[in-house]
């Protein structure tokens, strides 16, 4: 699908639940998160529909995220109907790990391709005030059992907050030096009100690679294949790779493929939008593949041709990131 700035968009990221087993402080509060119910949430099969019709439409890759993704029960089974999907589109997954080490082998038999993980620190003090939650030795062992399933190449997310966890980018950078990893760092983006960190609290790209360039020159990696948003390092030597996402700082939105669908079935032609589109209600009324395509492709030509962050006209949405997916 093309939208109206020419760009490709051929990426889907879908969010089969907004509940998760953390409460990480930058992306939602602890208390007040007001998770779905059942009826509200699409079903797998409407999940899928939207899928076929988003590979009918030129989906080439579909990221399953949430909330947490593998809290939700039956998420296997589902990510095999995905792969299955007639155009065999690429299927990934981004988690925060703690149910990693019990599926990782089942989600690699059904068709995962890669994982991405969520990891914000690697002291245990630390991962309970960050997450609100315990839990750091379960997401390491599911780093590995990752590892071992051959979801690879494996990419470990972390975002950096200044006076939380910040001064341990060198030790994430370190990792790479030892294992075939792809570390990224994202800047802190301020998508909801609600959350533990004011705006200020945001460590900059430019910051992260002044962090990073502490532990060895950092030799810029050229990006082959399809856009991402991360700016790509590696150490001489190293076997794993460094990323930086300055989502806030220098957007990458005009190289943007991407089209996001809510657990409660609202596409979000952008990752900031303050717009919905509902496809739900068609998806419930019996719609034909037909209107879900044009549902779909109506989304991609009110895709903004940026976000607004830092600008006088930029809002906050009701959602937090949980709620949207990332
Ligand atoms: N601004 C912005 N941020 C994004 C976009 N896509 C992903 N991100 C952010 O990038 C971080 C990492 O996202 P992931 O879920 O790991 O996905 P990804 O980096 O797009 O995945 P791959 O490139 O397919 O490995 C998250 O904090 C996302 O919110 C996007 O389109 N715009
Ligand atoms: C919303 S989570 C959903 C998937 C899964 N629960 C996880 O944490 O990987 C997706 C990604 O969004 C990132 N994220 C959440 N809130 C963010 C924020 N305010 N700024 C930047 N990234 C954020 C997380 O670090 C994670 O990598
Ligand atoms: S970042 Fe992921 S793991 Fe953390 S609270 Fe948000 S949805 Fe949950
Ligand atoms: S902020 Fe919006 S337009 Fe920019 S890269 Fe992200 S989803 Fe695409």
């Amino acid at each position: 699908m093309k939208d109206s700035f020419g760009r490709t968009i051929d990426y889907l990221r879908l969010s089969v639940t907004d509940r998760c087993n953390l409460r990480c402080r930058y992306c939602m509060p602890e208390e007040g998160v007001s998770a779905l119910g059942h009826g509200d949430i699409l079903s797998y099969e409407e999940l899928l529909r939207v899928a076929r019709a988003a590979t009918v439409a030129g989906v080439r890759k579909i990221r399953v995220t949430g909330g947490e993704p593998l809290v939700r029960r039956g998420i296997v089974d589902f990510i095999g109907e995905l792969s299955a999907l007639p155009t065999r589109p690429e299927i990934s997954l981004t988690t925060n790990g703690l149910l990693l080490a019990e599926l990782a082998g089942d989600l690699k038999r059904a068709g995962l391709c890669r994982i991405n993980v969520s990891l914000d620190t690697l002291r245990e003090d630390r991962f309970l005030r960050i997450t609100r939650r315990e839990g750091l030795s379960r997401v390491l062992d599911g780093l590995r059992a990752a590892e071992e399933a051959g979801l690879t190449p494996l990419k470990i997310n972390m975002v950096p907050i200044a006076g939380e966890n910040a001064d341990e980018i060198v030790d994430f950078a370190r990792l790479t030096l030892r294992h075939p990893w792809e570390m990224r760092f994202i800047e802190f983006m301020p998508v909801s009100a609600d959350v533990g960190y004011p705006p200020e609290s945001r460590f900059p790209a430019a910051a992260i690679i002044e962090e990073l360039s502490r532990l060895g020159i950092l030799l810029p990696i050229s990006r082959s294949g399809p856009a991402g948003p991360a700016r790509l390092f590696h150490y001489a030597g190293s076997p794993g790779r460094l990323g930086v996402i300055p989502a806030v700082s220098e957007h990458f939105c005009g190289e943007c493929n991407r089209l996001r669908v809510t657990a409660d079935g609202r596409i979000r032609p952008c990752l900031f939008s303050t717009e919905e589109i509902d496809i739900k209600t068609a998806l419930r009324s019996g719609a034909s593949e037909e209107v879900l395509l044009e549902i779909l492709r109506g989304a991609v030509q009110v895709k903004p041709e940026r976000h607004r962050i830092g600008e006088a006209d930029f809002s906050q949405g009701p959602r937090g990131m949980q709620g949207i997916g990332g």
